[in-house]
């Protein structure tokens, strides 16, 4: 299918590929001719994770190729791009949403490009109130499992006056107070705990003040890439007992538990606990989620009610969440590289197929 390259332009071409020339006119043997420009806004750290060389190599054999979006320049000057898959952060993030312009007029005037995902659909997730919103409305009537989000109630100013709100909102302690907005810095993630009432006081708004599931110290994390789900276990926050929530008193600052270096996966705990949620139940809730959200790169934090068969809470959603940690060489979605290229490969053909409907 491929002619064969004399060695001199062989040699150009590993150069030109290794160069990261991937969108080059020179096939490499094993390579498909281009079929979907993927063009990429992210943060330098988000680039290091997720562009992996795998993820490169195995997309390029497929024709699929990743173009960095120069975001000093309008859109419509650059590409053109099949795809626009951005995360950004922070003022850069605000940029995209007032100069949303761009984004959104460019998605106006360029339907044929998929923007993964959408502006407004991603800002929901920033805030922690409007996240969870509807989660508990989803049908789900004829699956093996069912579906809560913790009661919660935000607090926007005067966390002293929070706790007669919390009171009569019936919200019972412990309770986990959050950053309402998800910006991407380190504080945005700094959970608490608060014990009693008054230790309420001590907190800064704008938070979200939610009660504590017990979920037996494990929890589960469901990524979603279009219609692929994978499940992975973390390690979580022990169970509170009554006696110790008799005891304690004041605010604790939550150490990060879940985060991907304690992967629980291969350690050995109570079945009942560590047991992943039904399969057929996790599609069910990725589908109405995806429709929900509107989003197709996203993940779920879930907990199982401690004791009890099924009955899951969702407690953090996470847009195109962190999916390789570089620092251990660890892929904290399994396989996330083919996934990815899979999904791209799977909108090509869409595409191509639309093409020729046409
Ligand atoms: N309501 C809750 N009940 C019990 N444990 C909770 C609750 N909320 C959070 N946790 C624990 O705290 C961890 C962090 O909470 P959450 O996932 O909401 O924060 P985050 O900063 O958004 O995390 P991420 O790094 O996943 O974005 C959870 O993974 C879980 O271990
Ligand atoms: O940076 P990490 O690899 O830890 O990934 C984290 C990711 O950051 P990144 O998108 O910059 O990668 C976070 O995104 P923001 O909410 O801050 O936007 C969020 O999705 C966390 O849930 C991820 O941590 P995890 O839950 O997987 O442990
Ligand atoms: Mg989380
Ligand atoms: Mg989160």
């Amino acid at each position: 299918m491929f002619g064969t390259l004399a060695s001199g332009e062989l040699e150009t071409a590993r150069l030109r590929r290794d160069l990261g020339f991937s969108c080059g006119g020179i096939r490499m043997e094993g390579e498909q001719t281009q079929k979907l420009v993927v063009g990429y806004a992210l943060t330098p750290k988000k680039k290091k994770s997720f562009l992996q060389p795998k993820l490169e190599v195995l997309a390029r054999r497929k024709g699929i190729c990743f173009v960095p979006i120069d975001l000093n320049r309008p859109l419509s000057e650059q590409g053109p791009f099949d795809v626009v898959l951005h995360k950004l952060l922070g003022k850069e993030w605000q940029d995209v949403i007032e100069v949303s312009g761009c984004l959104l007029d460019y998605q106006q005037k360029h339907p044929e490009v998929t923007v993964l995902d959408p502006p407004g659909a991603i800002q929901r997730i920033h805030n922690r109130q409007s996240m969870l919103e509807g989660l508990a409305d989803l049908n789900l009537s004829d699956c093996s499992g069912s579906i809560f989000v913790p009661k919660q109630m935000v607090v926007l100013k005067d966390s002293a006056s929070s706790a007669d709100r919390a009171v009569e909102a019936g919200l019972k302690f412990p309770l986990v107070a959050k950053p309402l907005w998800i910006d991407g810095t380190a504080k945005s993630h700094q959970l608490f705990l608060a014990y009693d009432r008054r230790s309420l006081a001590e907190l800064d708004p704008p938070l979200v003040l939610q009660e504590f599931v017990n979920h037996g110290g494990v929890m589960f994390k469901v990524f979603v890439v279009g219609d692929t789900i994978k499940v992975v276990r973390r390690f979580s926050l022990p169970n509170i007992s009554n006696c110790e929530k008799g005891k304690v008193d004041g605010v604790f600052q939550f150490p990060r538990v879940s985060s991907a270096a304690a992967s629980a996966d291969n350690a050995d705990l109570d079945p009942s606990v560590a047991e992943l949620p039904p399969k057929p139940f996790l599609e069910a809730l990725a589908k109405e989620l995806r429709i929900l959200l509107r989003l197709r790169l996203f993940n779920i934090d879930m907990i199982r009610e401690h004791g009890s068969k099924n009955v899951f809470y969702v407690i953090d959603i996470n847009y195109f969440p962190g999916l390789y940690l570089k620092l251990f060489c660890y892929a904290k979605m399994p396989d996330y590289e083919q996934v990815f290229v899979d999904f791209f490969h799977d909108m090509a053909q869409a595409k191509q197929k639309k093409r020729h409907c046409k």
